[in-house]
C-alpha cells in the first residue's frame, strides 16, 4: 500500500503569460522531490501555452470540463479537447464551481465519469462549509459528495480525491493536521465499506485549504494525507517547499 505523494497547484483565475513564466522559472529551478507527482491547474486559455513551457515533471491540469465531447455548449471545454491538447488532468467539483457557479453533486459526478471515460485523470474535490461543520455535518456532507461520484464510476485508479473544507479555502484558516486527518481517515473507512478495500487503500486523498510552506510539513506527517491541492501559495516560490513537504 504505497500511495505516491501528490501535490497540485490550483492557479484558479490568475496569471498572465508573464506571470506563468515566473512560475515556470521557480518550478524549473526546484529542485522538486522526484517521489512526488506534481500537477498545476491552469486557466483554460493558457493550457496550450503552459504545456509548452512547463518542465516535464509538472503536468498541467484543466480546472473544469463539461460532461460531453462536443456540441452547442457555449463557453465550455470538453475532455476530448483537453486530450487533443495533450492534457492529462482535470480538476472537477472545486468548491468555487459548486458554490459560485452552482454545480450540483449530480453534474459533478457526470463530469467525473465522462472525463475518466475520455482517458483523463481527475482531481475530484469535496468539502463542507463552515455552517455544515458547526452543525456536525462534516462527514455526512463529504460522504454525500463522494457517493454521487461513486454512483457513476467503477474505476478509481485515475482519481485523486481532494478534501477541501470550504471554510479553509483562501481564508488563511487551515484545518489542523488532526482535523484534516480525521476526515481523511473517515473517508477511507467509508470507501472501504461503500466502494472496496482496494480503493480505500490505494486512492490518494489530498488536503486543500490555506496550505503554505509553514504548515505543509505537519499536515504531510498524517497517515491519511497523501498530498495537497494548493491555491494561493501555488503562485509563489514557496510552492516548491510544499511539493517537498515530505523531505
Ligand atoms: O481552493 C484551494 C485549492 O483548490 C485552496 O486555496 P487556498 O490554498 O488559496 O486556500
Amino acid at each position: 500500500m504505497s500511495r505516491k505523494f501528490w501535490v497540485g497547484g490550483n492557479w484558479k483565475m490568475n496569471g498572465t503569460k508573464k506571470e506563468i513564466e515566473g512560475i515556470v522559472d521557480f518550478l524549473k529551478k526546484g529542485p522538486l522531490d522526484p517521489n512526488v507527482e506534481v500537477v498545476v491547474g491552469v486557466p483554460a486559455v493558457y493550457l496550450d501555452y503552459s504545456k509548452g513551457v512547463l518542465p516535464p515533471n509538472v503536468a498541467p491540469a484543466a480546472q473544469n470540463a463539461y460532461k460531453v465531447p462536443k456540441g452547442a455548449f457555449t463557453g465550455e471545454t470538453s475532455p476530448a479537447m483537453l486530450v487533443d491538447l495533450g492534457i492529462d488532468w482535470v480538476i472537477l467539483g472545486h468548491s468555487e464551481r459548486r458554490n459560485v457557479f452552482g454545480e450540483p453533486d449530480s453534474l459533478i459526478a457526470e463530469k467525473v465519469a465522462h472525463a475518466l471515460e475520455t482517458g483523463l485523470n481527475v482531481v475530484a474535490c469535496i468539502g463542507e462549509k463552515l455552517e455544515e461543520r458547526e452543525a456536525g455535518q462534516t462527514e455526512a456532507v463529504v460522504y454525500q459528495q463522494t457517493q454521487a461520484i461513486a454512483d457513476k464510476i467503477k474505476d478509481w485508479s485515475k482519481v485523486v480525491l481532494a478534501y477541501e473544507p470550504v471554510w479553509a479555502i483562501g481564508t488563511g484558516k487551515t484545518a489542523s493536521p488532526q482535523q484534516a486527518q480525521e476526515v481523511h481517515a473517515q473517508l477511507r473507512k467509508w470507501l472501504k465499506e461503500k466502494v472496496s478495500e482496494k480503493v480505500s487503500n490505494e486512492l490518494r486523498i489530498v488536503y486543500g485549504g490555506s496550505v503554505t510552506a509553514a504548515n505543509c510539513k505537519e499536515l504531510a506527517k498524517e497517515a491519511d494525507i497523501d498530498g495537497f491541492l494548493v491555491g494561493g501559495a501555488s503562485l509563489k516560490p514557496e510552492f516548491v517547499d510544499i511539493i517537498n513537504a515530505k523531505q
